[in-house]
């Protein structure tokens, strides 16, 4: 009797099985075949969002893909990325909680990887109001313009020794020296400023790195014995160490000046986020971890790909000089003879914020945005996508769309010349700061940085590339994000008038 019992449980147990299975299959979105294990990850190829294109050529603008045992909701064209960061947006506001950044992010306490919900809210309100408004922004240009002027000075003396420069690190360490001053109210130079980005550049290329166990957990005791897992934790700690002095250093200043620093009299994030502390201006109270994760942010979301962006917009006028040159002269009649361009000159530079889109258009610094995930089981354009599901999203190409775009692959400032489109999030044939609830809370910071970088570095030097502007290279690096593969070694000389 037991016997027969088994039995009977044990086929309905296959048939119950199969059932869900064809069920879900029949709804899924089309994929390619799988391996055992470790799914579609061997297709990813060094470039995934070329081969995600690839891809989704054969199977669609919806489709999926596991990474391991992890689905992967591919969207490819502007209509279904409206769907997902519109129509959908609550659906899929949830990030991936990979074991990296746990270790290196407070657990995931920051907003870019916190889970959707509450405490990210909060968060996010902190940003947005507080550190990344227009207002802010605005209220930190003496920053900007002061360590402009410092680059300025380190172009004009490699000028005056007729060396080559690399560009591109004075563009990264310029960038970083600002989000240092912004965030921290310091920054660090000499040794101490070598340790420094040591320690970020370890620190990024362990966020960035590729962690098996997050897409196949079985096999995550491989990261534990490659000394990956220890080697985040003691940057981690490192990280943690003097963020925690720079916080510390801030509150022992604003006793001794003995009152109570008010709202205007904020010099940095610190000072902004000790004064929400202590306030509870928000009316929820924060902790330090909140205030460093938030501060964390600053330098994961604020570095890397400001400084790409800048570097890919002199690598594209470098290579055509026809628009150097016609970028140039904009500058130059905004500028009406001064030598330093303030931000208050970018209102008129249309060519200028032409350049800066199509830019972002064939480079954008984050080429699949940061995956999202579903919560809960979701119906979307007629497919049943699972809970977990990742929700991957091809800007890249979008951004190359020949349904889009006139000759897609050109670079073509000049297509932004009589049209609106905008890089906030509301055209969805450009999104490289994504959008939605998710979107990117720093870009008008970004673009401020940006802007008057480019229009300084352009209006003030003349650059050249030793071996002529046709062998600059322009590889992307590979991996899942587009910077620059090599960096940009050119001969700089004041502009001749
Ligand atoms: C050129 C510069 C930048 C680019 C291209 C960029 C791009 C992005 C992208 C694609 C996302 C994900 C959006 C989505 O999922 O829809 C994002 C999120 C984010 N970015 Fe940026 N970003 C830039 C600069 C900055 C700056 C300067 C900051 C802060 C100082 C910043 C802070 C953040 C944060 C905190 C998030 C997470 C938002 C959330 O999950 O709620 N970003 N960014």
């Amino acid at each position: 009797m037991f016997a027969i019992i088994c039995g009977i449980s044990l086929v309905l147990f296959i048939v119950i099985q199969w059932y869900s299975k064809s069920r879900k299959s029949k709804n899924s979105p089309p994929s390619p075949p799988k391996l055992p294990i470790i799914g579609n990850l061997h297709q990813l190829g060094k470039f995934p969002h070329r081969t995600f294109l690839s891809l989704a050529k054969k199977y669609g603008p919806v489709m999926q893909i596991h990474l391991g045992s992890v689905p992967c909701l591919l969207i490819s064209s502007s209509e279904a990325a409206r769907d997902v960061m519109r129509t959908h947006d609550h659906h899929f506001a949830d990030r991936p909680q990979k074991n990296n950044y746990k270790i290196l992010i407070y657990d995931c306490k920051d907003v870019s990887t916190a889970p959707y919900g509450d405490y990210w809210r909060q968060l996010r309100s902190i940003s947005v109001l507080h550190l990344l408004s227009a207002k802010r922004v605005q209220s930190l240009r003496s920053v900007r313009a002061e360590e402009i002027s410092l680059m300025m000075e380190k172009i004009k003396h490699s000028s005056s020794t007729s060396q080559p420069l690399n560009l591109s690190q004075l563009i990264a360490s310029t960038v970083n020296d600002i989000v240092c001053r912004v965030a921290l109210g310091r920054k660090y130079s000499g040794e101490e400023g070598k340790g420094f980005k040591k320690l970020f550049r370890e620190f990024t290329n362990l966020l960035g790195m590729f962690i098996v166990g997050d897409y196949v957990p079985w096999l995550d005791w491989v990261t534990h014995v490659s000394g990956t897992y220890g080697r985040a934790r003691r940057v981690a700690k490192r990280f943690d160490d003097l963020l925690e002095d720079v916080v510390e250093d801030h509150i022992k200043t604003h006793k001794q000046a003995n009152h109570d620093l008010g709202e205007e009299n904020h010099k940095d994030f610190v000072d902004v986020l000790l004064w929400i502390q202590r306030t509870e201006a928000l009316g929820f109270p924060i902790d330090r971890i909140v205030i460093k994760a938030l501060l964390l942010d600053m330098f994961i979301g604020g570095t890397g790909t400001t400084a790409s962006l800048l570097d890919w917009e002199m690598s594209e006028l470098i290579k055509n000089p026809h628009m150097m040159k016609k970028l140039k002269e904009e500058i130059k009649s905004v500028a009406n003879g001064k030598t330093h361009i303030a931000e208050e000159d970018l209102v008129n530079m249309k060519y200028l914020k032409a350049v800066v889109k199509e830019t972002l258009r064939l480079h954008p610094p984050s080429p699949l945005l940061i995956p999202r995930v579903n919560k809960e089981d979701t119906e979307f354009n007629g497919y049943h996508i699972k809970a977990g599901t990742q929700v991957i999203i091809n800007i890249w190409a979008i951004a190359r769309d020949p349904a889009n775009w006139d000759s897609p692959e050109e670079f073509k400032p000049e297509r932004f010349l009589d049209n609106t489109i905008d890089v906030k999030g509301n055209d969805f044939t450009l999104i490289p700061f994504g959008s939605g609830r998710r979107g990117c809370p720093g870009v008008v910071y970004a673009l401020s940085v940006n802007e008057i970088m480019l229009a300084n570095i352009v209006h003030q030097f003349d650059w050249e590339i030793p071996g002529g502007f046709e062998t600059l290279d322009m590889a992307p690096s590979t991996g899942f994000l587009a910077h620059k593969n090599t960096p940009i070694i050119a001969l700089a000389t004041p502009t001749s008038n």
